[in-house]
């Protein structure tokens, strides 16, 4: 993941509207349009074979539950080093991600295997506590050793038009965030428009985001192919604009291998093949693996592996 960590500028309210304000409406016909000739083109055989693979190294394994255990997460790690320890061909995750309380554990069981370790932050998921809150919980995380932190933006702000509350929160948990990369949650399923989409992804991007993610997973709809549509032509427009790339990581009920394959199929023909690498484009996902690995089986072998023959996710 490239380090695209540089002060973030200073904006007035006036500014941040103006900017915001001045972006082009999202054509919501077209845009669903778009998105659904592009999730139903069929990619097969060879192309598919790689596509699983690469969809498989931009997973980030996610456990985001109240319920999580230690032995749960430590579980996960090895998943996501070793998705099938029985067939060394099989590329490791992108990532593990987890609360904050639990990244010392994954930290641990990742412990020279290169994989890094994601966590939500910032009261995730409704962001809703106080900013020094927020910043704690995002420091805790890093001092414990993730190296992406993944943070929930003030939605009610964003709604009722306090855009310079969102980007300076945004701006002042990035300086939190230290060599930590940040992804930053829109929230897409709470923001009603495709024209509040793109505002937010711009609005994050400028912020100083290395990632815009769309979801928490817990409210729906999630990583739709129309939101995953505007967020990649914001960081496409962006890097026309400066050079700078972000990347992109759609989450939330992303469940099977023709979802994911879906999404790679947008991400290169909108934002471009550059964006192909775990470096720029992460799935977030809790139960989406074991069918990667099923249908690279199926692909290899003919045949499904039988039930048991994964762990769960
Ligand atoms: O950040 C990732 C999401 O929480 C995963 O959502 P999911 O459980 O629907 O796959």
């Amino acid at each position: 993941m490239p380090n695209t960590a540089s002060a973030p500028e200073a904006v007035t309210d006036r500014e941040l509207r103006a900017f915001l304000y001045g972006l082009p409406g999202v054509d919501e016909v077209g845009a669903a349009a778009r998105a659904k000739d592009l999730s139903t083109r069929s990619v097969k055989t060879t192309a598919k074979a790689r596509a699983i693979d690469l969809a498989i190294s931009m997973v980030d394994l996610t456990t985001l539950e109240g319920a999580d255990t230690p032995g749960k997460v430590r579980a996960l790690c090895a998943k996501a080093a070793r998705p099938d320890p029985e067939d060394r061909t099989v590329p490791s995750a992108g990532a593990v991600c987890v609360y904050p309380d639990r990244v010392g554990i994954a930290v641990e069981a990742l412990r020279g295997t290169g994989i890094g370790v994601a966590s939500v932050a910032t009261a995730f998921p409704s962001g809703r506590a106080p900013l020094e809150a927020k910043l704690a919980d995002t420091r805790a995380a890093v001092a414990d050793g993730a190296s992406e932190i993944d943070m929930v933006i003030d939605r009610g702000a964003f709604l009722s038009g306090d855009y310079l509350k969102v980007y300076e929160e945004i701006t002042t948990v990035k300086e939190a965030c230290g060599d930590a990369h940040l992804k930053v949650i829109l929230e897409t399923g709470e923001l009603a428009t495709l024209d509040n989409v793109r505002r937010a992804s711009h609005l994050a991007i400028r912020a100083g985001a290395d990632f815009i993610k769309t979801s928490t997973g817990k409210v729906s709809p999630a990583a739709t192919p129309p939101v995953v549509l505007v967020m990649l032509e914001a960081v496409r427009d962006h890097h026309r604009d400066t050079g700078r790339r972000v990347g992109v990581k759609p989450a939330g009920g992303i469940r099977d291998t023709k979802g994911a394959i879906r999404n790679l199929v947008l991400v290169n023909e909108t934002a471009g093949p550059d964006w192909l690498t775990p470096d720029l484009f992460r799935i977030g996902a809790s139960s989406l693996l074991n069918d990667l690995l099923m249908q690279r089986t199926r692909l290899a072998t003919g045949t499904y592996p039988g039930p048991d023959h994964y762990t769960q996710d």
